[in-house]
């Protein structure tokens, strides 16, 4: 903390200094989420279960349920397990529970923990519960990020500089987002250069990936085609990650063509879970199980064993009292007759 109240007003030689650090702490945690797959057939599946798939609950998730679910989740083989949000507890009373959560679970080592934090309020709470990574999140959409964050895009950038400097110097690991990038709640059609630009601001402040989300999952392999050609001419293949929402059904077919694009990062929600508070229709997120279906059957390795996944899956649905959002979790247990 006391690092924290230091360099709150860092000069930009330090800044550049802390960037550089930061790059290298980057270069090699990202090592570390791909382990021992690498090469053409090896793709990052980002877990965003219990955040984004939790963060929309309307009965609160126990605390110890959400930490029996992410101690759970790390033993499939996932390298990076999205764990909750620093955001305003009283927008989203679910998540109110991050730093129990990341003080109580169980770090595997090899398994990256990030977190949402959204201002210096939530990275310093951040801090305070020896969180290694964050994910910042912005939107292309102007309405959507004065809904979701209450600020323009601008004023959300600048806010992001000023966690991203402090971020750097304690040495934490930065990833980014760009919501509505395949359309918006609000305003419908966004522009693939809105998007483009914001993720490249994104990538040049610092963070080490960005995350493309399909927030209100509307997009199709047409748009999402489109999209990816503009950021493509800004951002290096190889830092870009794909979020999909599955609300029209489209999300498989993006993250198979978003694959033939050399895109090799995908987040997912095991069983399916998920929705935004501040995007209303938007469904789950695509199920994580799907995914690795999909890509052990085309060849591709993610170092995640499917049938533990399932059993994740099937224990969070258990816990929400729902069926399992995964088509092929549903089928492999119904065939393995897994509970
Ligand atoms: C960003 C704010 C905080 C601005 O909210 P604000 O009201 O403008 O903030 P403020 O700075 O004016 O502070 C107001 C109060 O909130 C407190 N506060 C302020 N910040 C924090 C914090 N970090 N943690 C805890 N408390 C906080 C602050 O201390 C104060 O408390 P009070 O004095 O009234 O008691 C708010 O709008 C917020 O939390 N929004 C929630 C955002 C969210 O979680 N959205 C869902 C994320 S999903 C998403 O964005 C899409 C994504 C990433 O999943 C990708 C995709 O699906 O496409």
């Amino acid at each position: 903390m006391a690092i924290f109240r230091s360099t709150f007003s860092i000069s930009s030689r330090t800044h550049k200094l802390f960037s550089f650090i930061n790059a290298r702490h980057a270069s090699s945690l990202l090592n570390q989420h791909w382990g021992p797959h690498t090469g053409p057939k090896a793709v990052k599946i980002v877990e965003v279960g219990p955040r984004d798939g939790l963060q929309n609950e309307k009965q609160f998730v126990p605390t110890e349920n959400k930490i029996e679910f992410i101690n759970k989740l790390s033993q499939t083989g996932l390298k990076v397990i999205e764990a909750t949000s620093f955001v305003s507890p009283k927008l989203v009373p679910q998540m109110s529970d991050a730093a129990e959560v990341m003080t109580k679970i169980t770090r595997k080592p090899g398994v990256d923990y990030p977190v949402l934090v959204p201002n210096l309020t939530g990275l310093k709470k951040a801090i305070s519960s020896d969180v290694k990574e964050i994910a910042i999140f912005a939107s292309a959409s102007e309405t959507f990020s004065k809904k979701n964050i209450n600020c323009t895009i601008n004023e959300s950038l600048e806010r992001f500089q000023d966690v991203v400097d402090i971020a750097n110097a304690e040495r934490i690991a930065i990833r980014g987002y760009v919501s509505c990038v395949l359309g918006c709640p609000y305003e419908g059609e966004i522009s693939p250069i809105a998007v483009a630009t914001i993720a490249e601001k994104l990538y040049k402040m610092g963070c080490y990936e960005i995350s493309l989300g399909d927030t209100i999952g509307v997009g199709t392999p047409g748009s999402l085609m489109r999209m990816l050609k503009a950021v493509g001419q800004v951002l290096p293949t190889e830092r870009i990650a794909l979020h999909c929402h599955d609300t029209y059904g489209q999300a498989l077919a993006n993250i198979y063509h978003a694959l033939t694009s050399g895109i090799r990062v995908f987040d997912g929600s095991v069983a399916g879970l998920g929705g935004c508070p501040f995007a209303k229709g938007a469904t789950g997120n695509v199920a994580t199980e799907d995914v690795v279906y999909m890509l052990h059957g085309m060849g591709y390795e993610t170092g995640i064993d499917l049938l533990e996944l399932v059993r994740v899956g099937n224990y969070i649905s258990q816990q929400l009292g729902r069926p399992n959002g995964s088509k092929a979790a549903v089928a492999l247990s119904s065939k393995l007759q897994m509970n």
